[in-house]
C-alpha cells in the first residue's frame, strides 16, 4: 500500500520524538551507571579497611564476620544495581536504533481508539504516563500477531477485551530512520515478511519478533499445557517459535523465572552458537543449552567411554558391507523402541524377586568387604520391601559395619607405619582433641597412648572415608554387571523374562553387546537404556532447578530420551519441536511421528501443534523439496520468488568437482555469504573438501562434529551435521541413486536440500536418486554434463 508523504513524515516525527526520550532517559541512567560503578570500586579499594577486623576471642569473631558480610551485602547490591542499569541502557540503545516495528489502532468496545506500538521492550514517557512502546510479549500487543483490520479480541490477566482494530502498519526502521512502512489488509502477500526472508544469511540467527505468524504466535504464547509439542515442516520456524517463546516466559513470569531456569536441548555445539544471539538480541539473556550426549556423558561419569550419536550415525550410513551390520542396525531400533522398555520393566521385575550383581568393597589395596558378603545380606533382607529401599537399608547396613571394621584396623600394625606420614596438621589436630578432652597435662605415660591412639583413628578414618564414600554412592552395586547379564546369554530374555517376539539377530545382537561392555565401552543406542535401569535401581539426581525444557529437533529423541529426560527435570514444563520428515538417526522408525509424545503427560496436559508453511526457502526450492517426502501436502510454500534448483549428472569424480568449482565461483559472484557444500557423511565431507581445496583460491571450512562455528563463506559439511541450521546457496555433493535410495536415506536428502535459503544446486555422480526422479519434471531444471 502507497502511503502519502505525509503519513510517512508524521510518522518519522514520531519517531524522533521516541528517539528523545530515549536519549533523555539514557543520560540519566549513564549517569547513574558511572555514579554506582565508581560505588563499586571505592567499596571494592576501602573493602578492608571499612571492616573493623579482630580474631582475639568468640565474640570478637563473631562481630567480625558480620562487619565482613555487612561490607560485602553492600557490594553486592550496588553490583545488581549496576547490572540492571546496565541492561536498561543496553536495551534503550537496541531501541534507540529500531523503536518498533508495529502499529495497531484498536479501539477497545466502548472506549477511545489507542495507537499501540510494539517494540522488543515497554517505553512510557513519564510525564503523561503514555506507552510510546508496548513491549511485544504484552497482552495487547498479541492482537498485531493475531488479527488483521477488523473485530479482534485479546486475553489479559484480567479477563477478555474485545474491539475493532482499523489499522496495522509494520516499519522497517534502521537507526532511527524509516526504511520502510507498510500497511498490511487481508492480503496473505506480507511485504515486511518476504524483504526479511529475502535477506542474505550470515551463521548466525535472527530473532522474528516484528514478523511472527498467527500459528507460530500460539506456540509462543501458550501458557496452559504441561507438554507443547509442534510438528513443523522444514523451515517453519519451529526454532525461532521455541527462542520467541522463551522471550515470552522470561517476560511473562518475570518475577519467578530466569534465563538459568531454563534449558534448550541442541542437536549440536554448533547449533549452540547459531542460536545464541536471538535472546540477546531482544534483549534477554541467554537461556541454558546442552546437548543430549552432554548429559549422558554427566552421568555416565568417566567409568566408561560412551560413543557418540554422530560416530553412531556415520557407522550405519557407511559400514553397510561390515560383518555384523544388519544386527547392529536391528540393535540400534530395537534398543530405542518400546518393546525394550518393556523388556528392562519386565527385568527390573526379575531383580526385585532375584539376585543383583555387586563389587568388592575396597580398602587401601585390597577388600574389606568382598561382593559374596553383600550378596549375603541383601538376600537376608525382606523381600517384600521395594527394592530401591532394600538397597538403601543395605547401604546403610554396609556404612555401619565399615565404620566397625575401622575400628578393628586402628589395632593392626600397618596403621603404626603409616602413622609417621601424617602431616603436621594431623599431629595438631590430635593435640587440640586431647586438650579439648582436657586429659593433656604435662608428659605422661597415658597421654603418650592416648595421642597414639587418636593419630591411629586419623590414619584410619583417611583410608575409611573412601570405602564409605563408595558404598554411598552404590559404587558397591554392579548395575553394569547387571545390564550386561540382559545381553550375556541370549537365551534369558526368553526364558528368564518371558519375552517373546525379540528381533531376528538377537543372538547376534547380545554378542555385540557384550563384546562392546567388556571393552568397558558403551554403544550410543545403550546408553539411555542403562542409564535408565541404573536409576531405577540407584534413585535419581534430579534437577529441580530448571522448570522449562526445550527439545529442539525432537524426532531424533528416542521414547527412552524422553522418559530419561522427565526423570531428572520432573517439575518442568516442556515444548518439543520436531519435524518427522527430517529423522535421520537409525533409531527412529520410518513411519514416525511425534503424536505418541502426549503419552509423556497424558493427553489432557498436552498440546500439539502443527506448523506447515515453510518460510526458509524460496518458494521454487519448496516447490521441489516437499517431493522428496511422503505428505508433501504439509508443507506450504511461502510465496518468495526466486530460481528453480537445478539437478546435473556427472559421470566423473574429476569432472564434479570442475563443476563445482564453476558453481561456487557463480554464486559467490551473485553475493552469496554461505554457500554449504553439503554431503552424506563426514568421510565424504573430508573426500570433498580436500579435493575444493586443491583447487580453491578462497578458503574451504570443513565442518567436523567438533566444530562450535563457522564463519560465512564457503563450507563442506555432512547432512546431520547441519540440522536446524540454513545457507544462502546450497549444493548437493552427490545426490546419485547410489547415496540416496534406502528408505532412511530419503528424510537425510529432505533435509539436506531444505537447509537452502535462496539456492539449490544438486549434482549427482551417475544417474540421479530415484527420490529425484520422482519429483515432477517441472520442479528443477536438468542439466546434463
Ligand atoms: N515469522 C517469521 N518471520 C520471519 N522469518 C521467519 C519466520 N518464521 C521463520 N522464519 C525464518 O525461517 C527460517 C527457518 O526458521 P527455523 O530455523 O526456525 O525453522 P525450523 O522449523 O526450526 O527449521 P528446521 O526444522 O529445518 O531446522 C529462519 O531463517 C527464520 O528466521
Amino acid at each position: 500500500m502507497n502511503h502519502p508523504k505525509n503519513e510517512w513524515r508524521l510518522e518519522q516525527q514520531r519517531v524522533d520524538r521516541v528517539i528523545r526520550e530515549i536519549d533523555r532517559r539514557l543520560t540519566l541512567l549513564n549517569r547513574e551507571a558511572s555514579g554506582v560503578k565508581s560505588d563499586i570500586v571505592d567499596i571494592r579499594r576501602n573493602f578492608w579497611e571499612d571492616v573493623r577486623v579482630n580474631f582475639s576471642n568468640d565474640v570478637e569473631i563473631h562481630e567480625t564476620v558480620a562487619s565482613i558480610n555487612q561490607q560485602a551485602r553492600v557490594l553486592s547490591e550496588r553490583e545488581r544495581r549496576h547490572q540492571s542499569v546496565q541492561k536498561q541502557i543496553d536495551t534503550l540503545k537496541k531501541l534507540k536504533y529500531s523503536p518498533y516495528f508495529g502499529r495497531i489502532d484498536f479501539t477497545e468496545n466502548g472506549e477511545e481508539k489507542e495507537q499501540i506500538y510494539l517494540g522488543i521492550a515497554s517505553l512510557i514517557d513519564e510525564q503523561n504516563d503514555e506507552f510510546l512502546i508496548y513491549d511485544w510479549r504484552a497482552p495487547i500487543s498479541s492482537l498485531y500477531y493475531d488479527y488483521p483490520p477488523g473485530p479482534a479480541r485479546y486475553r489479559t490477566p484480567a479477563g477478555t477485551i474485545e474491539g475493532v482494530i482499523h489499522l496495522k502498519r509494520q516499519f522497517l526502521i534502521r537507526n532511527g530512520l524509516i526504511e520502510s512502512l507498510f500497511d498490511t489488509g487481508i492480503t496473505i502477500g506480507d511485504e515486511l515478511l518476504k524483504e526479511v526472508l529475502g535477506k542474505q544469511s550470515d551463521s548466525q540467527m535472527k530473532s522474528i519478533v516484528a514478523t511472527i505468524q498467527k500459528d507460530q504466535n500460539r506456540i509462543i504464547r501458550n501458557e496452559h499445557s504441561r507438554l507443547v509439542v509442534v510438528q513443523g515442516a522444514a523451515g517453519s520456524g519451529k526454532t525461532s517459535a521455541a527462542l520467541q517463546r522463551i522471550a515470552y516466559l522470561l517476560y511473562r513470569y518475570r518475577k519467578t523465572l530466569r534465563a538459568e531456569n531454563i534449558l534448550l536441548f541442541s542437536p549440536n555445539p554448533m547449533f549452540n552458537r547459531y542460536v545464541s544471539t536471538v535472546l540477546p538480541e531482544l534483549g534477554e539473556e541467554n537461556m541454558q543449552q546442552t546437548t543430549f550426549q552432554e548429559l549422558l556423558e554427566r552421568r555416565l561419569g568417566k567409568t566408561l567411554a560412551l560413543e557418540d550419536p554422530f560416530s553412531q550415525i556415520e557407522y550405519t550410513l557407511t559400514a553397510i558391507n561390515e560383518p555384523g551390520y544388519e544386527a547392529r542396525m536391528e540393535g540400534i531400533r530395537y534398543k530405542a523402541s518400546r518393546k525394550f522398555m518393556e523388556l528392562l520393566d519386565r527385568y527390573f521385575s526379575f531383580l526385585e524377586h532375584g539376585k543383583l550383581k555387586f563389587r568388592d568393597i575396597p580398602f587401601r589395596n585390597g577388600t574389606i568387604i568382598p561382593a559374596d558378603e553383600i550378596q549375603q545380606h541383601f538376600a537376608s533382607l525382606d523381600p517384600s520391601i521395594p527394592l530401591t529401599n532394600r538397597i538403601s537399608l543395605l547401604t546403610q547396613r554396609l556404612v555401619a559395619e565399615l565404620k566397625q571394621l575401622a575400628k578393628k584396623e586402628e589395632k593392626k600394625t600397618w596403621v603404626e607405619d603409616e602413622i609417621q606420614w601424617l602431616d603436621k596438621s594431623d599431629y595438631i589436630r590430635a593435640d587440640q582433641q586431647l586438650l579439648k578432652e582436657k586429659h593433656f597435662t604435662d608428659e605422661t605415660f597415658d597421654d603418650t597412648e592416648r595421642e597414639q591412639k587418636l593419630l591411629a583413628r586419623i590414619v584410619v578414618q583417611k583410608q575409611i572415608k573412601r570405602s564409605i564414600q563408595f558404598v554411598k554412592h552404590l559404587r558397591y552395586l554392579d548395575s553394569l554387571a547387571l545390564y550386561r547379564q540382559l545381553f550375556a546369554d541370549p537365551d534369558f530374555a526368553g526364558n528368564e523374562l518371558g519375552i517373546e517376539n525379540l528381533p531376528e539377530q538377537w543372538p547376534a545382537i547380545c554378542r555385540q553387546t557384550v563384546a562392546k561392555l567388556d571393552q568397558r565401552k558403551l554403544f550410543y543406542e545403550d546408553a539411555t537404556p542403562y542409564l535408565l535401569l541404573k536409576t531405577r535401581l540407584e534413585g535419581i539426581r534430579t534437577n529441580t532447578s530448571i522448570r522449562h525444557v526445550f527439545i529442539d529437533e525432537a524426532q531424533d529423541y528416542s521414547p527412552f530420551q524422553f522418559s530419561f529426560i522427565k526423570r531428572i527435570y520432573p517439575r518442568c514444563k516442556m515444548t518439543i519441536l520436531g519435524d518427522f520428515n527430517q529423522a535421520v538417526f537409525a533409531h527412529v522408525p520410518v513411519n514416525n511421528n511425534l503424536n505418541m509424545l502426549s503419552s509423556l503427560y497424558g493427553s489432557e496436559q498436552t498440546e500439539m501443534f502443527e506448523l506447515r508453511r515453510s518460510y526458509r526457502s524460496t518458494c521454487p526450492i519448496i516447490r521441489f523439496t516437499r517431493h522428496l517426502v511422503e505428505n508433501k501436502d504439509a508443507i506450504e510454500p511461502f510465496e518468495r520468488p526466486g530460481e528453480k534448483p537445478t539437478v546435473t549428472e556427472v559421470s566423473k569424480r574429476a569432472d564434479l568437482h570442475e563443476q563445482l568449482m564453476g558453481r561456487i565461483d557463480v554464486l559467490k559472484k551473485a553475493g552469496y555469504k554461505t554457500i554449504a557444500v553439503i554431503c552424506k557423511t563426514a568421510r565424504e565431507s573430508r573426500m570433498a573438501c580436500e579435493a575444493l581445496e586443491k583447487k580453491a583460491p578462497f578458503p574451504v571450512q570443513q565442518i567436523r562434529k567438533e566444530t562450535v562455528q563457522y564463519q560465512p563463506g564457503v563450507l563442506v559439511i555432512p547432512v546431520y551435521l547441519a540440522k536446524g541450521i540454513e545457507f544462502d546457496a546450497v549444493i548437493i555433493y552427490d545426490a546419485s541413486e547410489k547415496q540416496y535410495s534406502r528408505k532412511n536415506e530419503r528424510k537425510l536428502l529432505y533435509t539436506a536440500c531444505t537447509r537452502a535459503m535462496h539456492a539449490l544446486h544438486i549434482y549427482c555422480l551417475g544417474r540421479m536418486s530415484p527420490f529425484i526422479a520422482t519429483a515432477p519434471k517441472d520442479t528443477y531444471m536438468k542439466d546434463n554434463r
